[in-house]
């Protein structure tokens, strides 16, 4: 998909989040084109989780718009957020420890499909994330690559629009995360938009068309991977850190 002049999903203009006096969030300005790949890097403490939070609906801008297909999200409760296509993956899996893998997607994928349909979305989600041969198996008892591929299931069961995943390959071997990367460009081809924080630079340069850094919650660069990596004040303040 030709990403650079497509509409943009999400447009984020002005938007800060104040905790009392600590400004967590500070007038930036964001925007998420239909098709992208975008990655939010920065140091610990720069914002990423917090912008995540206001796109989602768990805290409200202090002040600025958040736009989703045009529309502003102000107050539109979170589960309308959900039902208009947008979904997160966090970075803890919000598994059900308890139940078996396909439980786990029947639960995800039983909000949109029903019937037959809803088998074979299960079938295809266990297929496509390497977990048919574990459909059984309790969810504890599965590895964390495992459970990260089965809550990355999970958030797509509802065919969104715009997909967060917040880093999604946190804890994870170099194997786990090759296999999710590789997830993430087919979940992307199918034409899930995707904003996603990371740390790990390899995973980002693997993915990522557009990154955005974030620096004590201002937006502090933008552009890509290459302009990124040559950006002598980022390696500064972050990249030189590692
Ligand atoms: N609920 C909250 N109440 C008070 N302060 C908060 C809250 N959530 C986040 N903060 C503060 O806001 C700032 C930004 O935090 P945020 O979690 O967005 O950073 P981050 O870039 O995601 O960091 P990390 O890479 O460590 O996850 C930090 O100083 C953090 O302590």
């Amino acid at each position: 998909m030709q990403v650079q002049n497509s509409e943009p999903i999400l447009k984020l203009s002005n938007v800060g989040k104040s905790f009392g006096g600590l400004r967590a969030v500070d007038e930036v300005d964001l925007v998420i084109r239909k098709g992208e790949l975008h990655c939010l890097i920065g140091p610990n403490g720069a914002g990423k989780s917090t912008i995540f939070k206001m796109i989602m609906g768990i805290f409200d801008p202090s002040d600025g718009q958040i736009l989703y297909k045009g529309k502003s999200l102000a107050h539109m409760k979170k589960w309308d957020r959900f039902k208009e296509g947008i979904s997160i993956k966090m970075q803890v899996p919000g598994v059900f420890g308890d139940l078996t893998v396909y439980e786990n997607l029947r639960i995800a994928a039983q909000r949109t499909y029903s019937k037959k349909a809803l088998e074979e979305k299960i079938n295809y989600l266990l297929e496509e994330f390497n977990l048919t041969h574990l459909k059984g198996e309790t969810v504890n008892n599965l590895s964390h690559g495992q459970q990260q591929s089965l809550e990355m299931g999970m958030a797509i069961a509802n065919d969104p629009t715009l997909l967060l995943l917040d880093e999604p390959v946190a804890g994870m071997g170099p194997e786990e995360t090759q296999f999710i990367s590789n997830l993430i460009k087919k979940i992307n081809n199918n034409g899930i938009t995707i904003l996603f924080i990371d740390h790990d630079m390899e995973f980002v340069r693997s993915l990522a068309q557009q990154v955005t850094v974030l620096h004590l919650g201002k937006k502090f660069a933008e552009g890509t991977i290459e302009d990124i990596e040559n950006n002598e004040k980022v390696v500064e303040i972050y990249l030189g850190q590692s």
